[in-house]
């Protein structure tokens, strides 16, 4: 069991928490309030993303659908104003991904160690904060959406238990919580079945963008009215988590200096890996039960096929997640030597968006580590084969527990002691929050 604090669903308006704690028979429980939101099967998802924005079914005809798209511009609001107020209730989905009762769909979602790959999840969270994003906005005369809503930061999900079940119905819940102009917040949790409960296993957040049509510009979304000081408490989190995202990245080691204390680690760090038979700068050695960083990364390769095309015609940002987290989890399994567990995945920001066709190297490293925690972070870039430069895509962040306590990861030089502080900002911002 990961620490319990976690996963309190504290975040949700009562009448949500209400909706999700009722259901005792195994068949989620709707309450009136919900009535015609029927739980939507997981399968389902992905092709009512294809129908709200018109997607092609066969990569064949993705030039035609896009230019179908073309036509949806005159629909786009000129100004926010001009799009009807929605309520946190009004994107409220039940997402059914039924492990227990539908043997036949377990294969996808199986690991090795008989428990539920959580790659697979990354996936499904994305696909659903999209629709969620879509139902917020939807418009009812409007028979395909102009937008086009793509992921832009998974700002943060904990788990609270080390283990999903294979054979143990999920459910998925999520609405929008925060809205600026053209950008939403979405939380997400997780429950699994258990002798007839419902118990949390995770909570996301995710932060959507729409686009045009196109998806060359930002576009408006409705605004978002708090209907209760419980709903006005959400709201205002997320506005705080915006300002906390604008200080974590203004005060981001690749645009300032480290702060004493950080730089005392360092130096602490660089005297403990002298030599002291060789009084120099540059002879160092590893202290007993070390690594050296750079010992401590493996890389990988996808070709992006379109068979992981989202409905823009791109990478799906659930695949990308899904391939850097199984390096990150393959690099602390190697690290530690024994099996590890995901505790929380935070600040995954798409930068930009990954074509059909490209050739996307992924690079995981050992940034951080303290007792059984080891902290991953995987920086994925395409590779442009003709004109060989190479564009960063996306920075993961992984922390993982693992069974026994791990080495400690040691930096040799100044750029491996940003990534080691880095690792350790991400680290601390996360046990803060268990
Ligand atoms: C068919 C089966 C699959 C179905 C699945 C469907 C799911 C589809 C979901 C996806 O797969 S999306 C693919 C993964 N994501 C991407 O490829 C996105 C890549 N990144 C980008 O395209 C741009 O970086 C992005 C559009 C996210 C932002 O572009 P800009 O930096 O130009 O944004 P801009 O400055 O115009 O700001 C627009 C809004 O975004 C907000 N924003 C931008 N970056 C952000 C960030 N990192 N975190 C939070 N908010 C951010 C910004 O605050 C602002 O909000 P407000 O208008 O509300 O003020």
């Amino acid at each position: 069991m990961l620490p319990s604090r976690l996963c309190i669903m504290r975040k949700l308006p009562s009448v949500l928490t209400r909706t999700l704690t009722s259901g005792t028979t195994g068949s989620p429980v709707l309450l009136d309030m919900f009535e015609g939101h029927s739980p939507i099967h997981v399968n389902n998802v992905r092709n009512k993303l294809r129908d709200i924005v018109g997607a092609s079914a066969n990569w064949s005809d993705h030039v035609q659908a896009m230019q179908e798209r073309k036509a949806l511009h005159t629909l786009l609001a000129k100004h926010q104003e001009d799009l009807p107020p929605r309520r946190m209730k009004d994107s409220y989905l039940e997402v059914i991904l039924p492990l227990g009762s539908q043997p036949e769909i377990r294969e996808k979602y199986l690991n090795v160690h008989n428990s539920v790959r959580f790659g697979r999840i990354l996936e499904d969270l994305d696909s659903l904060g999209v629709l969620i994003c879509y139902t917020h906005t939807k418009q009812e005369m409007q028979p395909k959406s102009p937008l086009s809503i793509v992921t832009a930061l998974v700002d943060k999900i904990n788990l609270c238990k080390k283990i999903i079940y294979p054979d143990c119905d999920i459910k998925f819940t999520g609405n929008v919580s925060w809205v600026g102009k053209t950008s939403m917040e979405v939380t997400m949790h997780m429950l699994q079945l258990h002798d007839g409960d419902y118990s949390p296993v995770l909570d996301a957040t995710f932060v959507m963008v729409a686009r045009d049509p196109e998806n060359k510009r930002p576009a408006f979304v409705n605004p978002l009215i708090p209907e209760s000081p419980e709903e006005e408490e959400i709201f205002k989190q997320g506005e705080l988590n915006k300002l906390r995202r604008i200080e974590f990245s203004t005060a981001s080691l690749l645009k300032m200096a480290p702060t004493a204390e950080e730089r005392n680690i360092v130096h602490d760090i660089f005297l403990h890996t002298l030599d002291t038979k060789t009084v120099s700068f540059r002879s160092r050695k590893l202290p007993p039960n070390s690594v050296w960083m750079e010992d401590a990364k493996l890389k990988g390769l996808q070709i992006c096929h379109p068979q992981e095309r989202n409905i823009f015609n791109r990478i799906f940002g659930g695949f990308l997640m899904r391939k850097a987290f199984e390096l990150g989890w393959a690099t602390a399994c190697s690290y530690g030597g024994s099996r590890p567990f995901i505790v929380s995945v935070d600040d995954i920001m798409f930068q930009k968006p990954v074509e059909i066709g490209s050739l996307l190297l992924l690079s995981a490293q050992v940034s951080y580590t303290e007792k059984n925690y080891i902290q991953i972070r995987v920086h994925s870039e395409v590779y442009d084969a003709n004109t060989r430069e190479h564009h960063t895509t996306n920075i993961f962040h992984f922390t993982f527990i693992s069974e026994n306590e791990v080495p400690r990861v040691v930096p040799n030089t100044y750029g491996e002691s940003m990534l080691y502080l880095d690792g350790k900002r991400h680290f601390d911002a996360v046990m803060k929050e268990i």
